[in-house]
């Protein structure tokens, strides 16, 4: 456990923000920002999907520039004009979304942008391993990025902008592809950058990670700052009551408040019989689904399952261990190399997207934005992809009724936007992932819902929210198969979970709260591949 940053000695401020407004369009995205951030300081940024914090960091980062206020660098002015100017003052961003270059090494993504002219390699390999020695990461300078898991991508993200020795790191949610280890690797690498006098500002929903390393804390609601901590690891009740409260309605918000990671939903009891909910048909019957990849490597090896009617399926598993290949062959993105998958018993092994959506599979994809969403398009286009048909009458697009059904599920599903007609890029990530979820969850004749990750970068509320979703989906008749790499998520929504590794599927479990221990133990062996 690193502390070591919170009792920094306090200088002034390497930035000041003073009264920063945001405005896209007519929307206010930032009102009268005031921030201060000091060098050995870890600053959390918090707040509901859409608060802002992504706009505020994109301020400091010269992605965007404010429409008022001023900010200070070191006590003179600072206007960056663009990400360029803002790495030449010694500002740095890891962004929500990798910008790697796959097909090439870590030391060429590293070293892209940075260097002119002749090139030593050899030279600035050794320089890369001694950040990275340095920092206490573990990463291959030679190694091909496409070839790397999240986490790793990750941290060449960080190295990428460490190697430039900034004085201020922004991360905008940099845990939430993360695994657990992968989380305290990053932390740990957070407090040795502050211990070196750089300043942090950590975007995060996850209030394990505000107690462990926040030195101060900011809380943005629409747009403006509405609670400081200076303690933030002893404050953590009160910020997230300051998160969630709307004016007017403290005490429905407040029901919402979770003193936990960002998982609120409770653990609760369940019968211990699988089958005490009545069975119907399968909704979702897989048969020994086995996928190989270019390489001849096995990703998927003889998966057979079902997912009954009325019933929410777990995966379990440390992620790259099939569960992705699972999910692609189902939302047919990719082909199996041997096995069957039915869809309330029809054979459904080769179907496109399009034929999966007409006989009722919905897909949350992992990566939203590789296959989710269509970014350039509006949010109401991206709400009825899957049936844009529907809003065509004579080849033209019955626009008005898209809007109208468009406001109806921004409204159900708490999608937070100016309007129903903002580009999907303009959204917020939290908010990109519950308009996914809301188009997926009301296709007409919903039969299998395969989310993988859906609550991935969502806020408390909000993670409470998609459960109570799901669990509504299940109970008027849907078979959904949850693809998590959060136990506690499995545990608390599924009713069974099931668990992979290399692949195959380990072990199977029903959640019942009075073993909840013993099961974790069971399904942490199964993870690391133990059988006994
Ligand atoms: N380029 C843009 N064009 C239009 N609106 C935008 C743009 N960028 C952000 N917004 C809007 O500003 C608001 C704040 O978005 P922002 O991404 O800063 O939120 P956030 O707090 O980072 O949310 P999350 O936790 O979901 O990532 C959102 O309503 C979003 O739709």
């Amino acid at each position: 456990m690193v502390c070591a940053s919170r009792d920094a000695p306090r200088t002034a401020a390497v930035l000041r923000m003073d009264g920063i407004d945001k405005r896209f369009g007519q929307f206010q995205a930032l009102s009268d920002v005031s921030l201060e951030l000091f060098a050995g300081e870890v600053h959390c940024l918090l707040g509901e999907n859409g608060a802002g914090k992504s706009t505020l960091c994109n301020v400091v980062f010269g992605v965007h520039q404010p429409d008022a206020g001023s900010m200070w660098l070191d006590g003179a002015p600072y206007q960056p004009h663009s990400p360029r100017d803002a790495l030449a003052h010694g500002i740095a961003m890891v962004h929500q979304h990798f910008s790697l270059v796959e097909d090439v090494s870590v030391l060429d993504n590293l070293l892209l942008g940075q260097v002119r002219g002749w090139l030593d390699r050899k030279r600035e390999a050794q320089r890369v391993r001694a950040l990275v020695a340095d920092l206490g990461l573990a990463l291959e300078p030679d190694a091909r990025v496409a070839d790397l898991s999240v986490g790793e991508k990750q941290r060449v993200e960080i190295v990428k902008c460490l190697i430039r020795e900034p004085r201020l790191l922004v991360l905008d949610e940099p845990t939430a592809v993360l695994l657990p280890a992968e989380i305290d690797a990053l932390l740990d690498t957070c407090a040795r950058v502050v211990a070196r006098g750089c300043a942090v500002v950590l975007v995060t929903h996850k209030l394990a990670e505000i107690r462990r390393i926040a030195s101060r804390a900011t809380v943005l609601q629409s747009g403006r700052v509405v609670a400081r901590s200076s303690t933030p690891s002893a404050d953590v009740d009160t910020l997230v009551r300051a998160m969630i409260q709307r004016p007017g309605n403290e005490g429905h918000e407040l029901n919402r408040e979770a003193d936990h990671d960002a998982k609120p939903a409770p653990l609760k009891p369940r019968s211990a019989s699988p089958y005490a909910r009545p069975l119907a048909d399968e909704a979702l019957q897989i048969d020994g689904l086995t996928v190989r990849d270019a390489d001849g490597v096995t990703r998927l090896e003889d998966c057979t399952l079902v997912v009954n009617r009325n019933e929410i399926v777990g995966i379990a598993g440390v992620e790259g261990n099939g569960q992705s290949e699972l999910g692609a062959v189902l939302a047919g993105l990719q082909r199996a190399s041997a096995g069957r998958f039915f869809v309330q018993g029809k054979d459904c092994t080769q179907a496109a997207p399009q034929m999966l959506t007409k006989v009722g599979v919905g897909v949350v994809p992992e990566d939203r934005h590789a296959v989710g969403c269509v970014p350039d398009m509006s949010l109401t286009e991206n709400l009825f992809l899957n049936r844009l048909d529907d809003y065509t009458r004579r080849g033209f697009m019955r626009r008005r009724a898209m809007r109208r059904d468009a406001r109806a599920l921004m409204q159900r599903f708490d999608v937070r936007a100016a309007s129903p007609d903002v580009a999907f890029r303009g959204l917020s990530g939290g908010n990109q992932q519950k308009a996914v979820l809301a188009r997926e969850l009301t296709l007409e004749g919903l039969a299998v819902l395969v989310a993988a990750q859906p609550t991935r970068g969502l806020d408390v509320g909000a993670v409470a929210a998609v459960y109570e979703h799901i669990r509504a989906a299940r109970d008027r008749g849907v078979g959904v198969l949850l693809i998590s790499s959060e136990l506690d998520e499995l545990m608390a929504v599924a009713d069974r979970v099931l668990v992979m590794y290399r692949g195959r599927i380990m072990g199977t479990c029903v959640p019942d709260a009075s073993q909840l221990n013993l099961q974790r133990e069971r399904i942490g062996a199964w993870m690391a591949g133990q059988t006994a």
